[in-house]
Formats: structure tokens, C-alpha cells, sequence
């Protein structure tokens, strides 16, 4: 047996390639112009391989090291191994199925495979660099893949990250990317100091000519639409809060699936204080997941909790210490996004799957009651003090 039976199946296309590359030199023993020329494809097409981003499957690796095998070493000789070594006996079985084929068959077979692997990734790789690449046309977000990681960085640090009307439109637009992009998890994290501050409080003071009736039905339309996003988000969704967190920023947490807090962090939800009441289906998932009375202490009386009560309190999974905060969370995050992706997906939907119903038809309740809340009194005077300059949280 060569080295390469050391190397599991499963692994991903780098290991694959390492696989390959750790097989004896080869040794053509060719002559000819046309020979050679074939040689040194053989050769380009091993590195050609290295570049392959996205992971051809098994059925593919197990073809390409077949034909790298026929390609060095001829035909398939060795015995069969036994029925439980799933993984060498279905590298024996790609091996021997190659018969007698010619090594030089087998050499151009091979180079012909991975050209095709290349060329078919080609176009995605033009695609992602097109200047008009929506991930770079944000102006309130910074959406980056790095590692099987999708993130999302809340990108207004002078406002502590407020959001916006445009970041609630540009944040559905990256999860709807990131729902479909080939990462395995998708990250939320604020830049700067703050987590995020909930939404921008400026937000209510744009009344157009229809005034403010207009208003309130439009920006219910507007945060049904926004917890939507995160109720059917199909991938785990991870928080990173990097800092303090209000409002909707708090709320909305109950919809994430893993939520990482540095020990700075602070959840405040201080919604009778605003003249308002619950969103993102915490008047449901916070009873659900901490019990009605702690859940009132944060949705009727405002109480901000530290990050280790949070905790405690199961809304958030775990707290570190802030200068070790963002290596500590990363380095688990790149492990688990080695993860199978379509497990991960799978499972999440198990989860979740049952409840979207029922996070649907608390969204829409909960809008319907802020729609008629923001156009109270108690409201609208707590929005003016913040703009006086005389209330802070
Ligand atoms: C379309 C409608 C959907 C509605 C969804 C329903 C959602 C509800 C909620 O999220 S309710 C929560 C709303 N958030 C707040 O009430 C927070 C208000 N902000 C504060 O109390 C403070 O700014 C603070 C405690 C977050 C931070 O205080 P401090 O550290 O002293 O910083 P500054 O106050 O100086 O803030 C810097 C800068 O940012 C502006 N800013 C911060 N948060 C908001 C905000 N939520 N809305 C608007 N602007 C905000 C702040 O005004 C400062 O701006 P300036 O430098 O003065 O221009």
C-alpha cells in the first residue's frame, strides 16, 4: 500500500491533494515529443489541482486517485482490503475498476478530469471579483468569507452602531446572500466598541408628507420583514458580541444560534422606558428560554443585565474574558466551521424547523403593537428627550 492509505476520505480537497502529492515520484519511463509533452500536462495538472477552491465530492477523489495511481503505477495489484475498511476498499475499488488501461491513458484521463474541475470553477471565481459585487456595495456593513465564515460587521461605530433604515435593508440583504453562499456559518459582529445600540432612534423623526401613521405602517412592514430574515436564516447564525447590546440587538439574540460575549458586554432592552414594547420574538423566546418572571424583569422593567447573567439566564452560550475575547471566539469559530456544511444545515432546521411557524405569527404580533406604540405619546416624548440630549440609557 502507498502512504496515501493513511489519509481518511472524508477530509477535504487540500487534504486530498496532500494525499496526492505525498505518493513516491513518479517515473515516467516515456520517450517521444508527444510523450513528453504529456508529462509535463501530468504535472501541471497536479498543480492545477492545488487551486481548486470548492471540494469535488468523493466520487471524484476517489476517480482522480484511481487515475493517479494507474498513471505511476499501473494497474491495481494489491489485495482487496477487508469489507469494515470502508475507505481503502473503496480506493481499491476506484483503483481496480480502472482494468488495464495504459498508464499513459490513465495520465491523460487524469489530466482531462482536472481541467474540467478547473474550468468549471472558473466563472465563479470571475464572478467574485466583478466590480460590482454587492458584499462591497454595502455602505453600513462590512461582509466578508474567510474560512467557511460568512461575517457580518455592523460598520457604524460613531453611532454605536445604531441601525439605520438603509442597515436594516443592507443586514436582509447579507443574510440572503449568506443564506446561499458555500460558508458553513454565518457571523454577526459590531465594529468599534458597542455590539450595536438597537435601532437608530432618527429612525422615527423622518416623517414624509403623509406623516406619521405613513410612518409607523412603514416601519412595521420594515421589522417583520427584518425578523423574518432571522427566523428562516437556513445556516447556524453565530453572534459576537463584541460590546454592549440594546434594543433589538437584545431581543433579536433568541433567533441566533450561538451567541459568543465578551464579559464588557451589556443587554439592555429598555422598552417601557422608550414608550414601546417587545420585538424580534422576544415576548416569546425570552419567557421560553429563562421563564416568564426573569423574562419580565428585562421586557417590562428594563433591567440590563452583565454578560455573565445573560448567561446564566441561557441568552447567551458563553462569555470571555475582553482581551482574550476575540481570539478565544475566532479560533473556536474556524474549527467549527470545518464542520460538514450540510449537516450543520440539517440540523439547524430540525431545531428550528418546528417553531418558524410560530416566530411568524409572534413577528407579526409584535409588530402590529409597536405600529400603534410608536405612534403613542409615551413614545414620541421619550424619542424627543434623546434628541434633546436629555435621556440616555
Ligand atoms: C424601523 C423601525 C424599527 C424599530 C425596531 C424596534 C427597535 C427598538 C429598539 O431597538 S429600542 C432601543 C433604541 N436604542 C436606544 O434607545 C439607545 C439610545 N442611545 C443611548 O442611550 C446612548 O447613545 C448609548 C447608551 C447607546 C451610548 O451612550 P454613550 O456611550 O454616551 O455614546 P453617545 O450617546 O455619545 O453615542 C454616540 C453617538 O451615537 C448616537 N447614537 C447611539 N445610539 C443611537 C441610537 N440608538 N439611535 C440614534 N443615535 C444613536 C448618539 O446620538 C451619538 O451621536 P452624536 O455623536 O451625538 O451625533
Amino acid at each position: 500500500r502507498g502512504p496515501g492509505f493513511k489519509i481518511k476520505m472524508s477530509r477535504d480537497i487540500i487534504s486530498f491533494y496532500r494525499l496526492i502529492q505525498s505518493f513516491p515520484a513518479v517515473k515516467l519511463h516515456l520517450t517521444g515529443a508527444v510523450m513528453r509533452a504529456t508529462e509535463v500536462e501530468f504535472d501541471k495538472a497536479k498543480e492545477h489541482l492545488k487551486t481548486l477552491k470548492n471540494d469535488p465530492g468523493n466520487d471524484t477523489k476517489l476517480r482522480i486517485y484511481a487515475l493517479f495511481k494507474q498513471a505511476t503505477q499501473g494497474s491495481c495489484s494489491s489485495p482487496k482490503p477487508g469489507m469494515l475498511d470502508f475507505v481503502n476498499k473503496a480506493k481499491w475499488e476506484a483503483w481496480n475498476s480502472l482494468g488495464n488501461i495504459s498508464k499513459e491513458d490513465a495520465r491523460q484521463k487524469y489530466v482531462d478530469l482536472v481541467g474540467t474541475l478547473i474550468s468549471s470553477e472558473a466563472p465563479i471565481q470571475k464572478e467574485a471579483t466583478t466590480a460590482g459585487d454587492p458584499k462591497s456595495s454595502y455602505q453600513t456593513l462590512q461582509v466578508t468569507t474567510e474560512n467557511n465564515i460568512t461575517t457580518i460587521l455592523l460598520n457604524r461605530p460613531e453611532k454605536k452602531n445604531a441601525i439605520s433604515r438603509k442597515m436594516y435593508e443592507e443586514i436582509m440583504q447579507a443574510l440572503e446572500q449568506a443564506g446561499k453562499d458555500d460558508s458553513v456559518l454565518t457571523v454577526m459582529t459590531g465594529s468599534g466598541d458597542y455590539y450595536c445600540s438597537g435601532n437608530d432612534l432618527s429612525n422615527f423623526t423622518q416623517v414624509g408628507a403623509e406623516g406619521v401613521e405613513k410612518l409607523a405602517r412603514d416601519s412595521g412592514e420594515l421589522l417583520t420583514r427584518y425578523v423574518s430574515h432571522f427566523i428562516d436564516f437556513p445556516k447556524p447564525l453565530i453572534a459576537v458580541v463584541n460590546g454592549p447590546a440594546v434594543g433589538i440587538a437584545v431581543t433579536g439574540l433568541g433567533l441566533f444560534d450561538v451567541v459568543y460575549a465578551t464579559d464588557r458586554a451589556t443587554f439592555h432592552a429598555p422598552f417601557s422606558q422608550l414608550g414601546q414594547s417587545p420585538e424580534g420574538c422576544s415576548s416569546y423566546t425570552f419567557p421560553k428560554m429563562m421563564g416568564t418572571a426573569k423574562a419580565n424583569e428585562i421586557l417590562l422593567f428594563n433591567k440590563k443585565l452583565t454578560a455573565a447573567q445573560a448567561c446564566d439566564l441561557g441568552l447567551v452560550t458563553e462569555v470571555f474574558p475582553d482581551n482574550t475575547f476575540q481570539q478565544e471566539v475566532w479560533k473556536k469559530l474556524r474549527a467549527y466551521a470545518k464542520l460538514p456544511k450540510d449537516s450543520l444545515r440539517y440540523s439547524k432546521q430540525l431545531i428550528r424547523g418546528m417553531e418558524k411557524e410560530k416566530l411568524h405569527a409572534v413577528n407579526a404580533q409584535e409588530c402590529v403593537r409597536l405600529q400603534e406604540r410608536w405612534l403613542s405619546e409615551e413614545c414620541m416624548n421619550a424619542i424627543m428627550s434623546f434628541f434633546q440630549n436629555k435621556s440616555k440609557l
